[in-house]
């Protein structure tokens, strides 16, 4: 599709705008140390408590039912994230959401598997269904699963490239009035009136388990200070994956380095490398 002259310009400066966005956020974020509490899989609860630290946020993982109402009085987000669900935890999950959605709270869903097992993915519909504030991070198989499509994975990891997956997320944003965020090599980022792209990251990204996690954890903490589109926490992990992977002969020391990256990360280094379309 040919674009004005008029229309470029427009898109230019709303580039400059989220940009700068971006990186007020990552400042807020830093200054105010919002608290997020996660219920997250067994596999992942290191590296991502690891990742929002060294953002700069306070997170806690917490699974009892007993101190849910507690935490979300004074939590500034949610996350939920579905990777080693069982019959006991789902209703853990659904009464931490009835109390996020009590406190105004911004959940933030993460459909690990969606698509791979019918638990995951009713699981999944329901979650989407209650949250009040909701923004869904995922794949893009697990979105196209959401969505209620025909999705190629394989267990966690999507076989499909996330522009396949835009139409359901638009889907999504309709059906749970939810903000979208899919991963891959290119980050989509929908929300009811607009699509951004990121073009950041690195290949050897998805050669660690649970940096899709961290991205979820993430975009919670940028949600507890307003940032809820899930825009901010996609720009920062991506700038961030993509030095960190410059850096790492393989993906252990790209998980350590990660982490050196994030916590050092800087408003210049992003204006550098961000690669942001808006559409
Ligand atoms: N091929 C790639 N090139 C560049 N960046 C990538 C690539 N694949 C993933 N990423 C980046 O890695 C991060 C995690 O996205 P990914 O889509 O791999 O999550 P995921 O599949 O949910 O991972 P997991 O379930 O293991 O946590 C995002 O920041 C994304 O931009
Ligand atoms: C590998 C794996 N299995 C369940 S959760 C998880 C972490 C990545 O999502
Ligand atoms: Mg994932």
């Amino acid at each position: 599709m040919q674009t004005t002259q008029k229309e470029d310009t427009q898109k230019e400066s709303t580039q400059k705008e989220k940009t700068k966005l971006i990186v007020g956020a990552l400042h807020a974020l830093r200054t105010q140390k919002p608290l997020v509490v996660n219920i997250t899989n067994y596999v992942v609860m290191n590296n991502t408590a690891n990742a929002l630290l060294a953002i700069g946020a306070s997170p806690i993982m917490a699974h009892s039912r007993q101190e849910m109402a507690e935490m979300m009085s004074f939590s500034g987000a949610l996350v939920i994230n579905i990777g080693t669900l069982d019959s006991q935890w789902v209703p853990r999950m659904i009464y931490a959401i009835e109390q996020a959605n009590v406190h105004e709270k911004v959940v933030v869903l993460d459909p690990v598997g969606c698509g791979a097992s019918t638990l995951r993915t009713e699981t999944s519909r329901q979650i989407a269904a209650l949250a009040k504030h909701l923004i869904i991070r995922a794949n893009a198989s697990e979105i196209i699963a959401l969505a209620g499509e025909k999705a190629q994975s394989k267990g966690v990891d999507s076989l499909d490239s996330s522009e396949m997956a835009v139409d359901a997320a638009r889907y999504l944003t309709e059906t749970y009035h939810c903000n979208v965020v899919i991963s891959g090599e290119v980050d989509y980022i929908i929300t009811a009136d607009s699509e951004i792209t990121l073009h950041n990251g690195h290949a050897m990204m998805p050669s660690i388990t649970g940096m899709g996690c961290s991205l979820s954890a993430l975009t919670g903490a940028f949600a507890a200070i307003g940032e809820d589109s899930g825009l901010a926490a996609a720009a920062v992990l991506g700038v961030a994956g993509e030095i960190a992977a410059e850096q790492s002969a393989g993906p252990g020391s790209l998980q350590m380095n990660l982490l050196d990256v994030l916590y050092q990360l800087d408003a210049t280094t992003i204006n550098k490398r961000l690669k942001i379309t808006v559409k």
